[in-house]
């Protein structure tokens, strides 16, 4: 059995250029792994099958599985006439916001490139996994990145700085179509400072970060979720040092410099929400292997 691990990403900038003819919407995002991850092991079967297991029962256990479409895409391009068992140990939330299935597909890409000795680049990987969603090519490389096209175009970018991470899910599940459906690209809409994050980054400044962060498709799931703004305020008022909407959401996520003011936020939210996570920012690469 092989296993490699899935990490969720968090979109510290989130920003839609227009829609394209082909439906899906043309963005500039910065996006980050954070060290909560699902664990998929990965073992060859004797037969042709792709076979999903896994003990949670929101995971699809079929072809709706990004993983097994993953799988799907590799074997079918290069004529691969071994079937393989993908166990999905699930961390985290489900249509949260955090491209859990997005990862679990990246991870799969990854895992079965070693185990089917493809000796495929990172890139080629990273292209085929567009073919499955359009956060997936992110997840490939991990790390930090902007990402643009409909998010498959990525380059690379230098860690953050370093800072604690609460996340708060209300217990909603958001459909990220339904999502990017309701967006009106008019003048009301506030973008994000994507240069200004960049330069955020570049510099390592924590406070800047903070200036920085934006999301244009919050608004859109807050008119959708009310929940999701009363986290928001819970979470500043606990003493967040910046607070945003990870993706579609409905996950929202604190940037903390100090550990104990992020165990106060965690203690304080976990009354209003089921699941709240206190983790740290990922930022390299090579954290992923
Ligand atoms: C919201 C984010 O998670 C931010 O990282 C991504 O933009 C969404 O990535 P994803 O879940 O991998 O999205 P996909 O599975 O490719 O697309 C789901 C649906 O979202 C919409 N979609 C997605 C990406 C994009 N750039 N424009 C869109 O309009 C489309 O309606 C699409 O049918
Ligand atoms: N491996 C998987 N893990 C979880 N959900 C999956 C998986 N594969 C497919 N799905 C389906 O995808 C839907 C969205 O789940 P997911 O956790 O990937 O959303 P998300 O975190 O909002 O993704 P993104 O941030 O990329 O938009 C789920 O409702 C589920 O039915």
């Amino acid at each position: 059995m092989l296993y490699v691990k899935a990490p969720a990403k968090i979109n510290l900038t989130l920003d839609v250029l227009h829609k394209r003819p082909d439906g899906y919407h043309e963005v500039e995002m910065v996006m980050t792994t954070v060290d909560l991850a699902d664990r998929i092991g990965l073992e060859l079967r004797d037969d042709e099958e792709i076979v999903i297991l896994s003990a949670d029962r929101f995971v699809p256990d079929d072809h709706r599985n990004l993983a097994y479409q993953a799988a799907k895409v590799l074997k079918d391009a290069y004529n691969i006439k071994q079937g393989v068992s993908i166990s999905i140990d699930k961390e985290i939330p489900i249509a949260a916001g955090l491209a859990g299935g997005s990862s679990d597909a990246a991870a799969t890409l990854r895992g079965l490139n070693e185990l089917w000795n493809l000796n495929l680049s990172i890139d080629t990987l990273a292209e085929l996994g567009a073919k499955v969603g359009s956060d997936v090519s992110f997840c490939v490389y991990g790390g930090t990145a902007l990402a643009k096209g409909r998010g498959e175009k990525i380059q690379e970018l230098s860690s953050p700085p370093a800072c604690w991470v609460v996340l708060a899910k209300p217990s909603i599940g958001v459909s990220t179509a339904e999502v990017y459906g309701g967006l009106k690209l008019d003048e009301t809409v506030e973008h994000p400072n994507t240069a200004a994050m960049l330069q955020a980054i570049e510099e390592g400044s924590f406070s800047k970060m903070c200036d920085s962060i934006g999301n244009v498709l919050e608004s859109v799931t807050l008119n959708m979720h009310p929940e999701v703004a009363i986290i928001k305020e819970q979470m500043k008022r606990f003493g967040a040092d910046a607070v945003l909407m990870s993706g579609s959401g409905p996950t929202v996520f604190g940037l903390v410099e100090h550990e104990a003011r992020a165990a106060r936020i965690y203690n304080g939210l976990k009354g209003f929400c089921e699941e709240v996570y206190t983790i740290r920012l990922v930022g390299e690469r090579n954290a992923l292997v």
